[in-house]
């Protein structure tokens, strides 16, 4: 075990793309930690989805051994916590584990909202935090301006920052130097007191089950104990306790302060709930740590295989994802229009695109995603709350007393210039503006806004109105009553149950509207006319006319070239494997998304 006031417990907190992973990186590398061979850029990073898009989902952690310059050698534990929004939770918990952190902000961007966010969670989490300015390799750097807006925007003291080159290296040693001088060793901790510790994160090893990232606080960790999880009250035995350098590493025991891993027998991530308290089953503290909730999905979609067939392979897919991904839930749903599918609930809409791509990637099943939806809470009059995850399963509008729909507060970072049309998209997007203040020639808005309107396309607008400079970021602040009705979408009159949505009364007509547009631009025409349809209730709000057509791919091959008929034919084959059929009319998968894309 190592002595408590040896030990430094750290997180790093950055904006996305500020340079979080390849400081990591850097810090392993300068303490040997790994190999020189063995170094991969982005260490931390370890999925293949996360390499690609540059982007951390999941926490990791990785001890460092680092010989200051006070002759002893010290144990850094860092734990490398989720950059986006929709994993605000895991950050917030896994910032409860450690007592400082590195906050980096990139030298040539400033502080940007997820910047704001994260630090707020650290300060939140009584984090002393030392501030790091990255990239000043670049000319473009402006360290001075930075470290004023550091103090300006977050109103902590940044005179001392240090400057550095995640990517050179240049000013690393200073940073090992600032973790062991001014971040405190881990709080109390007493080692012959009952075990208590935290459960930071889990993953599923396909060799290996579940294995847990704890933090130990109180008592020791060690091989062969009974364990109990205090929330969830499962009992397991320790199979192996061992530390991340990065590569797993056994270790006897972990003592008062120190994090690493556990594995126990556990069969699924599910049974692992981050936040809560591992203690042993006999003799086991009281009271458990302070604070635990479960993180809860607030976006919702169908997910419904292009091929029926393919609903089962599906479902062992989705089986497999979840048993990593405790945050993500599933049911079989059916609809009408496309068969046998799920209605899945994700963190977010990140998540929902992670989780999609996995599907389409890893397990090479095409599928349709309809719109993302919220859960509205339904009261009718009978008095009864019903919570809608589908707008499918809405009641009959005659029994509906109110709609209730949840609501974020959105805090946006946006250079001056693009100010107003920001502020156009958030009132737009029926947002109430709840604050507005200048950082420099950035301005920060914030506004209340029903999460309906964010979820689906809210990141691609506000990046597109502001070439991509705006920053964003949110949390849930609760419910409240609004004019919702349901909005139904017929082709060739018949309703399709995947495009139906609920949407605010006022803005209604012009969805609708905007909706048949899109569909008639995205369904192929057809031997016969087709209408296009939107309704409320039985109220039709909107409507186009696609003209009917023979369409006939061959008619260009004149001549008796009979092959490239054939080679024509197929393709068009292939395409209608795309399309679902409704009715007597087929739609393209990707109508279902874009029609839902809005051009405000
Ligand atoms: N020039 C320069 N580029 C850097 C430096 N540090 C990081 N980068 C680059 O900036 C980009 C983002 O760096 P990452 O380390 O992936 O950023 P991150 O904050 O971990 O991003 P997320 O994992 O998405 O949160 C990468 O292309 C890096 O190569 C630096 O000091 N100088």
């Amino acid at each position: 075990m190592t002595p408590i006031s040896r030990i430094r417990n750290f997180s790093i907190v950055a904006h996305i793309d500020h340079g979080k992973s390849t400081l990591a990186d850097r810090l392993i590398q300068l303490t040997g930690t790994v190999a020189e061979r063995d170094m991969k850029e982005q260490l931390l990073d370890a999925m293949d989805i996360e390499r690609e898009r540059g982007i951390t989902i999941k926490a990791n952690t990785v001890r460092i051994e680092y010989p200051a310059k006070d002759g002893q050698t010290y144990i850094l534990n860092l734990i490398d916590t989720p950059g986006h929004v929709d994993f605000a939770y895991e950050v917030s918990r896994s910032m409860r584990a450690v007592e400082g952190s590195l906050l980096v902000v990139d030298a040539t961007q400033g502080v940007e909202a997820q910047t704001l966010a994260n630090v707020y969670t650290a300060i939140d989490a009584d984090h002393e935090i030392v501030p790091v300015l990255n990239k000043i390799d670049l000319p473009a750097s402006e360290p001075e301006r930075v470290r004023e807006q550091i103090e300006d925007v977050i109103g902590i003291e940044a005179h001392d920052a240090i400057e550095i080159s995640a990517k050179t290296g240049l000013g690393i040693p200073d940073v090992l130097e600032a973790i062991v001088t001014r971040l405190p060793p881990p709080h109390g901790g007493d080692a012959d007191a009952p075990l208590k510790a935290m459960l930071v994160d889990s993953k599923y090893d396909p060799y290996l089950g579940v294995v847990v990232i704890v933090r130990v606080v109180d008592g020791v960790l060690k091989k062969g104990q009974r364990i109990k999880m205090m929330k969830t009250g499962g009992t397991y035995d320790i199979d192996r306790i061992g530390v991340y350098r990065p590569a797993m590493q056994d270790v006897a025991e972990l003592g008062p302060g120190e994090i690493g891993y556990i594995t126990a027998q556990i069969k699924q991530v599910r049974d692992t709930r981050v936040g809560d308290t591992i203690t042993t089953e006999k003799k086991g503290c009281e009271t458990p740590l302070p604070g635990f909730k479960p993180s809860i999905p607030v976006v919702f979609c169908g997910l419904f295989p292009v091929d029926a067939n393919d609903f089962e392979d599906m479902r062992d897919a989705i089986e497999k994802l979840a048993l990593n991904d405790a945050s993500f839930t599933f049911e079989v749903e059916t609809s009408a229009a496309l068969g046998f599918g799920f209605r899945c609930g994700f963190l977010g809409l990140l998540h929902l695109e992670v989780i999609r791509d996995r599907l389409e990637r890893e397990y090479d099943i095409d599928l349709i995603t309809t719109a993302p939806s919220v859960i509205y809470h339904v009261f009718t009059k009978d008095g009864e709350r019903h919570d809608l995850h589908n707008p499918a399963d809405m009641p009959d509008p005659s029994k509906i007393d109110r709609i209730e729909e949840p609501r974020i507060k959105a805090t946006i970072l946006v250079p001056d210039d693009y100010l107003g049309d920001v502020l156009k998209l958030c009132q737009d997007r029926r947002g109430l503006q709840l604050d507005l203040t200048y950082a420099g020639a950035r301005a920060m808005v914030v506004y209340d806004l029903p999460l309906n309107e964010v979820v689906f396309d809210f990141y691609d607008r506000l990046k597109s109105v502001t070439k991509g400079y705006a920053s964003f970021d949110y949390q849930m602040i609760g419910y409240r009553e609004d004019n919702l009705v349901k909005m139904q979408i017929l082709v060739n009159d018949e309703p399709v149950d995947a495009l139906a949505m609920l949407v605010h009364r006022d803005r209604a007509e012009m969805r609708g509207r905007a909706m048949c547009e899109k569909l008639k631009e995205l369904i192929p025409r057809h031997m016969f006319k087709i209408p296009i349809q939107a309704a409320i209730g039985g109220k039709v709000i909107a409507r186009e006319t696609l003209a009917a057509l023979r369409k006939d791919v061959t008619a260009k091959c004149y001549g008796g070239d009979a092959t490239r008929k054939k080679k024509l034919l197929e393709k068009q084959k292939a395409g209608k494997k795309k399309m679902r059929q409704f009715g007597k009319v087929e739609i393209p998968q990707e109508a279902f998304i874009s029609a839902l894309k809005m051009d405000s």
